[in-house]
């Protein structure tokens, strides 16, 4: 069986730009894929991109530590989180979190837009040859 890629795409204040501009170059194949993104990113995305998709909170409220349990419980197949290296966050263990969960469980993970382009290019197919899909249980 088979079943849409479920990804989550997250971006810092001074990187929500460019996770805008990737969303826009990839929407086509964002598009039949189940979407989540933590509160403020999921909110630009869809005002911007038009993209449908789960907000969780604003990543500083636990945004991250729910697509954290969510991936932990088997729910997250990729994880494009535009991180930024130069700004101090306050909810700096929830990020790190995150990324280990996706380490602990095996979860691709892109943390700049260099990856997320490989990342997203790989896992999801020209939309002519149909919805990218994961094997299900
Ligand atoms: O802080 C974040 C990730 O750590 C992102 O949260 P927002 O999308 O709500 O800005």
């Amino acid at each position: 069986m088979t079943d849409s890629l479920r990804i989550a795409l997250i971006a810092h204040d001074r990187c929500k730009d460019a996770m805008v501009a990737l969303a826009k170059e990839f929407a086509d194949r964002l598009r039949p894929c189940v979407l989540m993104a933590t509160g403020t990113t999921g909110g630009r995305l869809q005002a911007e991109v038009g993209l449908t998709l789960h907000r969780y909170l604003s990543g500083p409220l636990g945004g991250d530590l729910q697509i954290g349990a969510r991936l932990a419980e088997g729910g997250v197949d990729a994880v494009v989180f535009l991180r930024d290296p130069m700004t101090p966050q306050p909810h700096e263990p929830d990020i790190n979190a995150l990324v280990r969960a996706c380490d602990v469980h095996n979860v691709p993970c892109a943390t700049n837009v260099a990856g997320a382009r490989l990342l997203l290019g790989a896992l999801l197919r020209d939309p002519a040859s149909g919805p990218a899909t994961r094997s299900g249980p």
